[in-house]
């Protein structure tokens, strides 16, 4: 049997008019998806995708305007309460108290869900150790860096002992060590049996941590599956990237297609990608019409690719 904790059909998030010319905002726009027990899934999409304000529905913090959401069986517009109490949020901005110690962030947070004194201190010390942070418990947090305050902050979100967690954007502004940190942290919960929900707009994030996930773009899913699928399904299984000198692009790409390609032949601002089963042959291709990019990389092609195939824009700006 399936165990379905989070099952949307539907769902949308209007924003009401902020003012006399504002006319509103549809933030989310219709979209169906389920979260199964034990897997990671994501949205990913660029920003204003409506990442967070799905995130924030499935939270309980913003009411969905129309459409069907149970959280855990639950309906969040009326069991609020019953449902925070089961899942862990890690919002995107930390909010931990930059006055109190490492510690005392936790216990705090401990106190919010009612917990006894006891059960608090021994997850608090379970809880510093997951977030490899025992030695700094006595220190103010003003003095952690980026990547160990995000791992406070899910250590935070786990004192309720949460079966499904909630991550917007974990890993934004954190230098690639500290990503690769949190993202270790992340599988270990995983392995521990908590189903994760997280928003990105990160693709090797995406491609690292989820099951499966859905591409969010302007409020609408545009594509949903695992990562390997969405890329065999949008994209070939190789991307031949060139980069010309200024003004040789666009004579680059006349020359290919007047030489008969027939692949995808994407141009971007920066560069030409090649869509193509055998990027080496395409190279060769390339080298016998005697064009002469100052870079040529034979990649795997990637959930960009994906998103790229679908909106015809890239996903980071
Ligand atoms: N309270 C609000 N009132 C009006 N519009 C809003 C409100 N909150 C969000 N929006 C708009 O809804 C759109 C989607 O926002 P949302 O935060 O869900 O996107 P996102 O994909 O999470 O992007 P980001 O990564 O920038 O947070 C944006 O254009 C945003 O300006």
């Amino acid at each position: 049997m399936t165990d379905v904790l989070v099952q949307a059909v539907d769902l949308v998030k209007r924003y009401p008019p902020r003012n006399r010319r504002d006319t509103g905002f549809t933030a989310v726009d219709g979209i169906d998806f389920s979260l199964h027990r034990g897997e990671a899934f994501g949205f990913l999409g660029p920003n204003g995708a409506g990442k967070s304000s799905t995130m924030r529905m499935i939270a309980c913090v913003s009411p969905p305007t129309s459409g069907t959401l149970r959280v855990l069986g639950m309906d969040p517009r009326k069991e609020g309460q019953r449902i925070r109490a089961r899942l862990g949020v890690v919002p995107q901005d930390d909010a931990l108290d930059r006055e109190l110690t490492v510690r005392e962030n936790l216990l705090i947070y401990g106190r919010y869900f009612g917990l006894p004194k006891q059960v608090i201190a021994e997850r608090g010390d379970r809880l510093l150790e997951f977030a490899q942070l025992t030695e700094r418990g006595g220190e103010r947090v003003e003095a952690l860096s980026g990547g160990m305050r995000r791992r406070l902050t899910i250590a935070r979100s786990l004192i309720n002992e949460p079966e499904i967690l909630l991550l917007d954007e974990p890993t934004t502004g954190l230098d690639p060590q500290a990503r690769h940190v949190l993202w270790d942290r992340l599988f270990r919960l995983k392995q521990q049996g908590v189903s994760l929900v997280l928003t990105t707009h990160y693709m090797d994030e995406a491609e690292q941590l989820c099951d499966r996930l859905v591409v969010l773009d302007s409020g609408r899913i545009v594509a949903q599956g695992s990562p390997a699928e969405l890329i065999a399904t949008h994209s070939t299984r190789e991307v031949l990237e060139l980069r010309f000198g200024v003004g040789e692009q666009g004579t680059a790409l006349e020359k290919l297609r007047d030489a008969g390609v027939h692949d995808r032949l994407e141009e971007l601002p920066d560069r030409l990608l090649w869509y193509t089963a055998e990027g080496e042959t395409a190279l060769a291709v390339v080298h016998r019409l005697g064009l002469s990019p100052i870079t040529a990389m034979v990649r795997r092609a990637s959930l960009e690719d994906v998103f790229l195939a679908l909106t015809g824009r890239t996903l980071v700006d």
